[in-house]
């Protein structure tokens, strides 16, 4: 069976960052999603995302979508599509409205890692590290989906894999067994 690693969790907490290491190191490809916010510094058109207008934003076939902090966002069926192409396992980043929706969608092939930090402070820190805009950060940390997505959805309980991301070894070291995990149940 084809899967489907969908990470979420709050901002800052480190999903694009597992995304990266999980292709790089257990060659999983992302799902490449679509947004209307503007690039942040170093980030590249249909690399990072599709950067959309509101007008062009509307034009695609959308498995989910959804508003975060002011900006559309949102999943195509092509973009997994395109993905299982090149590969039996991929990854996708999404706010955790999107990762009910997959698992609603797609039930045993999404496999759900929820992350969190054990200090929420960091996280505006680590934002702020990256480069983004100070009123986006101001935004996004007052916006309602900013505390919604600190917790891990009651539907979810007990069925996502819940990493705690404050040591970025261990995180590594967690994302070790889980792949391995996964891969023994592809061979089995
Ligand atoms: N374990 C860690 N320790 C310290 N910094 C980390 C750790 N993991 C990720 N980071 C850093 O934190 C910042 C935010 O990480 P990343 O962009 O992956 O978060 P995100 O969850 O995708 O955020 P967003 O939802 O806002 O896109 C990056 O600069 C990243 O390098
Ligand atoms: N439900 C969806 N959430 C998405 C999608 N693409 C990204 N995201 C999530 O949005 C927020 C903000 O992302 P950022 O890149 O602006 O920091 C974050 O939680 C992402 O995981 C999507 O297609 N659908």
């Amino acid at each position: 069976m084809q899967r489907v690693i969908v990470i979420t969790g709050a901002t800052g907490t480190g999903k694009t960052t597992v995304s990266q290491y999980l292709r790089d190191r257990y060659q999983v490809p992302r799902i490449i999603t679509h947004t209307t916010r503007p690039k942040r510094p170093g980030e590249r058109d249909r690399v990072d995302y599709y950067f959309e207008t509101k007008e062009s934003f509307s034009h695609n076939h959308f498995l989910e979508s959804v508003t975060y902090s002011g900006y559309q966002y949102g999943s195509s069926y092509e973009g997994l599509e395109r993905a299982f192409q090149t590969a039996p396992i991929v990854s996708i980043v999404l706010d955790t409205k999107g990762a009910l929706t997959y698992v609603r969608e797609l039930g045993d092939q999404a496999l759900v890692l929820f992350l969190t930090v054990s200090q929420t402070g960091v996280l505006k820190d680590r934002i702020e590290r990256r480069g983004d805009q100070l009123a986006m950060i101001e935004a996004r940390i007052q916006s309602d989906e900013y505390r919604r997505d600190l917790q891990l959805p009651t539907e979810l309980d007990g069925a996502a894999t819940v990493i705690q991301n404050d040591d970025w070894e261990q995180t590594k070291g967690r994302l070790g067994s889980l792949m391995a995990d996964l891969t023994r149940v592809k061979e089995g």
